[in-house]
């Protein structure tokens, strides 16, 4: 187990008191959570927060608040150092089927998420830069149909990067990969995080293993039992399920799968979920 130095700084997402019911159901019940910029020595740390929870529970809803695509019922998200209220558009959301325009090259499905921020001159020059550090380069004038799977991952998750503010969230970023592609989005999730100190992923997944080795903050969505030991309608992240991997020595190791601190954290991270 290594302790790496690390300190923080400014809150980059915020989410304050949220609830959300469908049709007078509640899904999600009273969330407080943050993300604090994360500074080490001589090192641009972005954050990654792996985010669990049992399969219907609501991760999907909250993600669609995150992103601000959808209101919730009460409570608010804030953004960014200024700490804004989210807005459409201001967090990238790479959703499991990477959706891409099929009737456009790939450097022109970059190109069209850049120009929703940047100039035409400049928004061709990041498409090239972000190509080049994906190593698409050589795919740029492909239609999307001709990539593969891994490729299409790398190009959305690029794509979410040129037109919103550091926060991306990447819903089951693993699934259906094989392990060398499982390999290289890990790769570039990696990258991601150390290309600017703000950026910061958020991990939807039920690959715990993957997931919480590249994590540094985990949250977990669960029910909560009141007094009488009955589960309390729509699921919360408490206190308790914030988990902060660095100050448990856990974040930003190579090869952390290996260490039997790591394997025994897993555990009690299935119990949890096993439970709530
Ligand atoms: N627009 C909606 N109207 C009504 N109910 C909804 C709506 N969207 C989601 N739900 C319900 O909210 C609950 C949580 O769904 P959600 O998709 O967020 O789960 P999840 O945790 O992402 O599941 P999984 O891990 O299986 O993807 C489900 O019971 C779902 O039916």
């Amino acid at each position: 187990m290594t302790a790496h130095t690390y300190a923080y700084k400014d809150p980059i997402l915020t989410l304050n008191n949220i609830s959300m019911s469908f049709q007078g159901e509640p899904i999600l019940r009273d969330i407080n959570a943050q993300v604090l910029d994360v500074t080490r020595p001589n090192m641009k740390q972005g954050q990654v927060v792996g985010f669990y929870g049992r399969s219907g529970i609501g991760k999907s809803v909250l993600c669609r608040i995150m992103a601000g695509l959808i209101r919730p019922s009460s409570g608010t998200v804030e953004v960014g150092q200024a700490q804004q209220a989210v807005l459409p558009g201001m967090v990238g959301f790479v959703q499991q089927r990477y959706p891409l325009f099929d009737h456009r090259t790939l450097f022109d499905n970059l190109l069209v998420a850049a120009q929703r921020k940047y100039g035409p001159a400049e928004a061709r020059q990041h498409v090239s830069t972000y190509l080049e550090r994906f190593g698409l380069t050589t795919h740029a004038r492909k239609y999307p149909a001709l990539l593969s799977g891994g490729q299409r991952q790398r190009a959305a998750i690029a794509q979410q990067l040129l037109c919103s503010d550091h926060l991306i969230l990447l819903d089951e970023p693993f699934s259906g990969l094989d392990v060398a592609m499982i390999d290289e989005v890990k790769r570039i999730i990696v990258e991601v995080t150390t290309m600017d100190e703000l950026n910061t992923v958020v991990i939807v997944s039920h690959d715990l293993v993957t997931t919480t080795a590249l994590a540094d903050r985990l949250w977990l969505l669960g029910y909560e039992r009141d007094a009488a030991g009955a589960l309390v309608p729509g699921a919360t992240i408490s206190a308790q399920h914030q988990y902060n991997l660095a100050e448990m020595g856990l974040a930003w190791h190579q090869n952390v799968e290996a260490e039997p601190e790591f394997a025994q954290f897993v555990e009690h991270i299935k119990d949890e979920i096993r439970r709530s």
